[in-house]
């Protein structure tokens, strides 16, 4: 509920926690988990994930990245994002564990409700999405990448992305499944699923999971490039024909947004799954050690 109350404040009151400034004719509004700059005449905003040290997505990073997503679409001059990261070698290490791990069943709810916010938003967001991948993508953050029409990846072997799910111990939910099918067909996905593959760039971009592999210093430059081919389509056809290939997908998560809710809460409660995660954390904490 504050969290709600927060986001009403933050969207429709201007910006009390976000602020909103002129730079040499550009603008820029930042929220503590993410900073979007907009160029004036090109209808373009750069959206920058900031939550160190991984850009995990928080529910207090969620509730951010949802809201000033809705506000670009609410801005007419704005026609296209390009998405990327400001955490050096780390484009988002998807879902926080730590809302998943030792909550209570109401906490689990909430957060998968704006999770499933978050990802219709962006799925079916009007404007042009490119991602610019300069750093590791698990999971969620591969998540965020597949909602983008275009994604340009780092060449870095150190980075990988795909849905890792089942090495965690927990499983894909169905629209992630669904939107991972849609871009690299059912045998990749079914294959890359089972086996939680976390792809290398050069991998990722054979089997489709990017569209492009450049030299790391040239991700914003070649995302640019490739947001200016994308504006060049007219709104109007582009987004009907985005609509057309993206609403089935999108629709079967509205239709059961609540059921949807109550699996997820009742799966990741389980002893089993928490021990799961556990195990997990852990080893993620014995990396460093
Ligand atoms: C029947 C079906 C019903 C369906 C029900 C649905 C089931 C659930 C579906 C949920 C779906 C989940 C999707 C997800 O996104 S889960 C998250 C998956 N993410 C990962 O596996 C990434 C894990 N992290 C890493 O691999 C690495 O951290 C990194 C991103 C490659 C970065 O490596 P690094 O060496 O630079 O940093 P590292 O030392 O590992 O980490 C720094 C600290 O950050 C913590 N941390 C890392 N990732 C996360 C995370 N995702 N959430 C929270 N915290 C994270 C890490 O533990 C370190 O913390 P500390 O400094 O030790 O305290």
């Amino acid at each position: 509920m504050a969290l709600a109350a927060a986001r009403r404040l933050l969207l429709h009151a201007g910006s009390r926690l976000g602020r909103r400034e002129a730079v040499d004719g550009a603008r820029r509004f930042a929220n503590k988990r993410v900073l979007v700059e907009t160029e004036g005449p090109a209808g373009v905003a750069v959206m920058k994930l900031r939550n160190p040290p991984v850009n995990s997505l928080s529910l207090e990073c969620l509730t951010e990245f949802t809201i000033s997503l809705e506000k670009l679409e609410n801005d007419k001059s704005i026609r296209g994002v390009i998405l990327t990261s400001e955490c050096p070698g780390i484009f988002s290490a998807g879902l926080d564990l730590l809302e998943m791990y030792g909550r209570n069943p109401a906490h689990y709810a909430e957060y998968w409700k704006n999770v499933q916010e978050l990802w219709l938003r962006l799925y079916t967001s009007n404007m042009i999405l490119v991602s610019a991948i300069n750093g590791a993508s698990p999971a969620g953050g591969c998540l965020l990448a597949l909602c983008c029409d275009y994604r340009v990846m780092a060449d870095n072997p150190k980075y990988t992305i795909g849905l890792n799910e089942s090495l965690l111990g927990i499983v894909a939910p169905f629209w992630f499944k669904d939107m991972y099918v849609n871009t690299i067909g059912h045998r990749e996905a079914e294959r890359a699923l089972q086996l939680g593959t976390l792809f290398s760039p050069a991998e990722a971009l054979k089997v489709g999971v990017v569209d492009e592999v450049v030299p790391e210093d040239q991700v914003h430059s070649k995302a640019r490039s490739v947001m200016t081919k994308w504006l060049a389509i007219p709104d109007h056809s582009r987004q009907l024909t985005k609509n057309m290939m993206r609403k089935a997908t999108a629709d079967s998560l509205i239709k059961q947004r609540e059921a949807d809710i109550q699996n997820f809460t009742s799966f990741i409660s389980k002893d089993s799954i928490q021990k799961s995660l556990h195990m997990y954390l852990e080893k993620l904490k014995q990396k460093k050690g």
